[in-house]
């Protein structure tokens, strides 16, 4: 089935060894009306995609967007939860879209269902608060930092305070030679905790004078993605061009 021809039933898998990969074959195996055709690695040919509607691509940074590009050009939709894409990436990839309007792809930096929605919160609540901070907790294997969801978080957020008018989170810092602050993304301090034993966890933190808004998402198991992964990819046809967050899939 090309990218115009109806609901996808065939699926392959990029990234298929890895932790999420491995994980996404699972429930792509136990999910009705889907059919697993093809598990990719590093250092495997993509070729046809192994005939797949549909590919899901969780692999490394540095990997993702040629995987998705080689996507594309075979006219096949692609759920990309890998994270570490940068600006000129997804830039590129609009404009190879543009060449094969039919396909859809989606890029969501977290598919568990209770993490989009601490973005959403975290997003609605930012105008009523003078500070803000993000705290993300991963696994130590994790490969890049701060995490796509707390850089998200961020934007969503720095884009809010902008458009309520908000200046500068306050920070009298102006000695931090080990940058004990964190970054900054969108004007917004991130602090990356990596620690055995964690999955994905998250903290949203917002302050007022007098009180204080903390909101928590923590994922403790891999499957709490698969429901996210498994709608994006019934989803993903119907929805040609580029899609950042499954938010735009849910309804949030
Ligand atoms: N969006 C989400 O909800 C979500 C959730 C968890 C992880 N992630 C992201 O997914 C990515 C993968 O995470 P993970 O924990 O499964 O990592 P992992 O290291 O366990 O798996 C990555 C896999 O990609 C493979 N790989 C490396 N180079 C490749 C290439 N060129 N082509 C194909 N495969 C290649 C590796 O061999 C490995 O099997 C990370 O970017 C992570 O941040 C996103
Ligand atoms: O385990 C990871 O790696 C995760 N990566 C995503 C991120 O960077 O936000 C989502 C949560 C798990």
């Amino acid at each position: 089935m090309n990218a115009n021809t109806g609901a996808p039933r065939t699926v392959s898998v990029i990234g298929a060894a890895g932790r999420m990969g491995s994980e996404v074959c699972r429930a792509v195996e136990a999910a009705d009306g889907l059919e697993l055709v093809g598990r990719f690695d590093e250092g495997d040919d993509l070729g046809d995609l192994a005939g797949a509607d549909v590919v899901v691509e969780f692999s490394v940074p540095a990997a993702s967007a040629a995987n998705v590009a080689h996507c594309v050009d075979r006219g096949v939709h692609v759920v990309v939860g890998t994270t570490g894409w940068g600006d000129d990436a997804v830039s590129d990839l609009r404009t190879r879209l543009a060449r094969h309007p039919e396909v859809g792809v989606l890029i969501a930096p977290n598919f568990a269902i209770g993490a989009v929605l601490m973005m959403a919160f975290a997003q609605k609540a930012a105008r009523f608060y003078e500070s803000a901070e993000v705290i993300e907790l991963h696994h130590p294997d994790k490969v890049d930092a701060p995490s796509g969801t707390a850089a998200r978080t961020a934007e969503l957020i720095g884009r809010a305070r902008e458009a309520a008018g908000l200046g500068a989170v306050p920070d009298a810092t102006t000695a931090d030679p080990d940058g004990a602050r964190g970054a900054r993304a969108h004007g917004i301090r991130v602090h990356s905790v990596r620690l055995r034993g964690l999955v994905a966890h998250q903290e949203v933190l917002f302050g007022q004078t007098g009180e204080m808004l903390t909101i928590r998402h923590d994922s403790f198991d891999r499957v709490s993605f698969m429901p996210g992964v498994i709608a994006a990819v019934r989803q993903v046809s119907d929805h040609p061009g580029l899609t950042v967050g499954l938010e735009h899939y849910l309804g949030i």
